[in-house]
């Protein structure tokens, strides 16, 4: 049976009248990429901040590793590696030294780890330049370098992907693939980023005003019955205007620079086709395809 690295056990957290988090339950097992998703405000940093032990709940408790107590859950702590926010980057120091000064703070004496961190996060070669100089990508990726120092089992990502041009996030989900498989790192996630989040999370927990709403695993998400139709076509501005203005339909998403994604409980493939070579629209491909985690949230929260 697998190991359940965290559970939460009717998590609230409330700011005044304010409930950032409402009875949380939730639990990730070893080797997940547990997704979280919500909209801004919903509440997956604070949660992120409690299981890192930077906030209090005020009620419930959480395990990690099977740990809850005290200062057996504070040990559990010493094994999580966390990315909240921005990274706090010293920027006059470059960014080995970054690595250097953390390595202290967690008495880390292996020089080693560092060039393995710097190599794992794809910033070898740029390790010498002021982190004043770095983008905000490379920033984010030195950010996530330290939160690996010390070989942490599980990490608790905020919006890793936050700043990283296309490239980066394609090299951001290789190294999060590669933790997991090779080094059997388990991984909480958020990101506003549905597409990419879909291509590597094993499981997703949707929250909405503080409260989780729904758990699918990615395999459930993949069976699930609602297909939609995606369609490929370079004139993705007129392929919106006849679909809301000829076809009424607005349930509808654009999910690359050429492709739009329609419910298949909204339209009929047949009619769509029909109605688009009567428009002259030139259409590179029309499918039906799984469900999008976007359009699975949208569908969750209502619209
Ligand atoms: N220190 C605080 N004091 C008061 N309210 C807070 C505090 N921190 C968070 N909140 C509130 O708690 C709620 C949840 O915020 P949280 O930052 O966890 O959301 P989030 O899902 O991470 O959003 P985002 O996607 O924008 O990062 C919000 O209404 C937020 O305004």
């Amino acid at each position: 049976m697998n190991t359940t690295i965290f559970q939460a056990e009717g998590i609230s957290k409330h700011y005044g009248n304010v409930a950032a988090l409402e009875k949380i339950n939730m639990a990730i097992t070893e080797g997940d990429i547990y997704g979280f998703v919500g909209e801004n405000g919903s509440g997956k940093t604070t949660l992120m901040k409690v299981i890192s032990g930077l906030i209090h709940p005020t009620q419930g408790s959480i395990t990690l590793m099977g740990r809850s107590k005290g200062r057996e859950l504070a040990q559990a702590r010493k094994q999580i590696g966390v990315l909240i926010e921005h990274p706090a980057l010293y920027p006059h120091m470059n960014g080995e030294e970054n690595l250097s000064f953390y390595s202290r703070i967690h008495g880390l004496s292996d020089a080693h780890r560092i060039e393995e961190v710097l190599s794992l996060v794809g910033l070898t070669d740029t390790r010498k330049k002021k982190t004043s100089d770095y983008s905000l990508g490379m920033k984010q990726r030195l950010g996530l370098a330290v939160a690996l120092l010390h070989s942490p089992k599980f990490l608790v990502l905020d919006e890793p992907m936050n700043g990283l041009d296309p490239g980066g996030i394609v090299e951001m989900r290789h190294v999060l693939t590669r933790l997991v498989k090779e080094q059997g790192v388990t991984i909480l996630i958020s990101s506003h980023i549905l597409s990419e989040l879909q291509l590597i999370a094993t499981k997703f927990g949707f929250i909405h005003k503080g409260r989780l709403i729904k758990e699918v695993l990615a395999e459930e998400l993949l069976q699930s019955a609602k297909t939609e139709i995606c369609i490929q076509t370079p004139e993705t501005r007129a392929a919106i205007h006849v679909l809301e203005n000829v076809l009424n339909i607005h349930s509808f998403i654009r999910s690359g620079a050429n492709e739009i994604r329609v419910p298949k409980s909204a339209a009929d493939l047949e009619q769509l086709m029909t109605v688009f070579i009567e428009q002259g629209m030139p259409i590179e491909g029309i499918h039906l395809s799984a469900a999008s985690l976007e359009h699975y949230y949208m569908d969750l929260i209502g619209g």
